[in-house]
């Protein structure tokens, strides 16, 4: 990053009280994080700082441009409202995809740039052992909003068929021994037993619970929420210690890392939307995606049979899964040769579709740093490149594109905007780079209506009063943006080569300015 892009990752751990245990996380993240190069910041309140005092730590490392993502150690300490906090962080430093704009996105979208660090270390975790997840039927134990919730939604992203079992769910064990793919996150020592998980299953330990062992010096170790008599039935289980534990803590860097790519090249990836640029970028996009491919043949490696011929068939999947990996980092290499840095991100990200988050990742990104009347100098310019220059075609449109006449809501309320989106200081009249998303959100929009798919309806970007942001001062009551974009994949590839078609149609002869950083 460093040499490539002039960046050098920021990662902020906030942590509030003194938590034993918290406190060895936070120290095993930064240790992580200086060892790879990153510089780490970290800010360590008393169990007794008001919520006052946590929001004006957040917003300290939100206006750090050194500072690519922060994270609030969990759990705060009772008086404090956790939802607030993780709320008042910056929606494009907002590692672990807490925010509820973020989650609200993976929620609404199906995907953003980034996920929560633990759900997205399972699926590195079932995609490095070669585990096929299509198809198959997922039980994840635990509804909590940091793993059983997007651990769901990332299962049903990968197209498995998931069941979210709960404290309230009458006989789980019904449930877990129907399931391919069972993701324990209940925090009960060792609930999974050998009776509840069908024979060649694939078991996921996310549980790191402490219990008491008075035969060791230190009085206690750590089991997950899975028996070892899983061991017995289970094709995998993935170990507590030394499973799901250090893949969070990975998946935290990885985040981080592509947090700080964004920020520190918003200006050029804006640059590479430019009109001019949309419809080459598009086919290369494309081609480079299509190249990748690496998905897997379609069987079904985790379906053992009774009678033991699944071990075979496992380590012919562990093999698959190594080859997968290894074309997907040969053509992400390849492409790195011959695409832009947008488009590479776009394709680390996985997805096609991620095209669209991305840049409404970033798209939403810098009109927040209006909604908190952020300085100028907080947006940044590290690598050379202005983050946030490229915006001011995405402020002017969205109203217009969005919201009907392209009057924004506050003004028709008569209230006075403060730095928003829409607002009339943000607009010259010149034409924004970012119109080529709109245009490829409404090409995706019209190919969806085309094939009689469902089309999320566009509504306003977040809008906010002066005097409503004073309200909200606290951090508890922020609007959460909700822009919009269709929801199937398929009206998004097309949406990609339809813009790629029209882009040329249209010729180079719209005006549009270059923002290449
Ligand atoms: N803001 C967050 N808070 C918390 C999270 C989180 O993902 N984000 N998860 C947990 C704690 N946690 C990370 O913060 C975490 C816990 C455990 C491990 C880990 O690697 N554990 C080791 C065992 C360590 C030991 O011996 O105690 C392992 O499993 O091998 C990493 C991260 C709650 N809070």
């Amino acid at each position: 990053m460093r040499s490539k892009h002039n960046t050098v990752p920021g990662l902020a751990v906030i942590m509030v009280g003194e938590r034993r245990d918290s406190a060895k996380y936070v120290s095993m993240k930064q240790a992580v994080a200086e060892s790879i190069g990153f510089k780490s910041f970290s800010s360590v309140l008393p169990a007794t700082a008001t919520h006052r005092d946590v929001l004006e730590c957040i917003q300290h490392h939100n206006k750090d441009p050194r500072c690519h993502g922060i994270l609030l150690q969990l759990p705060v300490p009772a008086h404090l409202d956790p939802r607030g906090l993780l709320g008042a962080i910056k929606v494009e430093k907002d590692v672990e995809c807490f925010n509820p704009t973020n989650a609200g996105r993976m929620t609404a979208w199906r995907r953003t740039v980034i996920a929560p660090c633990t759900p997205l270390g399972v699926m590195e975790m079932l995609l490095r052992l070669g585990v096929e997840v299509r198809g198959k039927h997922a039980v994840v134990l635990g509804e909590s909003s940091v793993v059983g919730l997007p651990m769901c939604l990332l299962l049903n992203e990968a197209r498995a068929t998931v069941s979210m079992v709960h404290k309230e769910t009458p006989n789980p064990e019904g449930f877990t021994r129907r399931a391919d793919i069972v993701v324990a996150a209940t925090g009960v020592p060792e609930l999974v037993r050998a009776g509840w998980v069908k024979r060649g299953a694939v078991v996921i330990d996310v549980g790191i619970n402490f219990v008491r062992d008075d035969e060791r010096p230190e009085g206690f170790r750590v089991v997950g929420d899975v028996h070892p008599d899983v061991r017995e039935v289970a094709s995998i289980v993935s170990p507590v210690p030394g499973g799901v534990g250090p893949m969070t803590i990975a998946m935290l860097m990885r985040n981080c890392a592509n947090m700080a790519f964004l920020q520190s090249r918003w200006g050029t990836i804006a640059g590479a939307l430019h009109p001019d640029l949309a419809a080459e970028n598009a086919r290369r996009m494309h081609a480079a995606i299509v190249d990748l491919a690496w998905r897997g043949s379609g069987d079904h490696p985790i379906s053992v049979s009774e009678n033991g011929e699944g071990e075979a068939e496992q380590e012919c999947s562990k093999k698959r899964g190594a080859r997968d990996v290894k074309a997907r980092e040969e053509a992400l290499e390849r492409a790195g040769d011959s695409i832009t840095d947008a488009e590479l991100l776009t394709i680390i990200n996985d997805s096609e579709k991620n095209a669209f988050g991305l840049l409404s990742f970033l798209e939403l990104g810098s009109s927040h740093d209006r909604l908190l009347g952020a300085d100028a100098s907080s947006a940044g310019t590290e690598g050379g490149t202005r983050v946030g220059e490229g915006d001011r075609g995405v402020a002017r449109r969205i109203p217009r594109a969005l919201g009907g006449a392209g009057q924004a809501p506050g003004q028709a309320r008569g209230g006075k905007l403060k730095g928003c989106v829409g607002g009339e200081e943000l607009g010259s009249g010149e034409e924004g780079p970012m119109e080529a998303l709109d245009e490829w959100h409404l090409e995706a929009e019209r190919a969806a209506k085309e094939k009689g798919e469902m089309v999320v309806p566009r509504q306003g970007n977040p809008l906010l009063l002066e005097d409503e942001l004073e309200e909200t001062a606290d951090g508890t009551g922020w609007w959460e943006g909700c822009a919009s974009t269709p929801v199937s994949a398929s009206a998004a590839a097309a949406a990609v080569e339809t813009a790629a078609s029209s882009e040329s149609a249209r010729g180079k002869g719209r005006g549009g300015r270059d923002h290449q950083g």
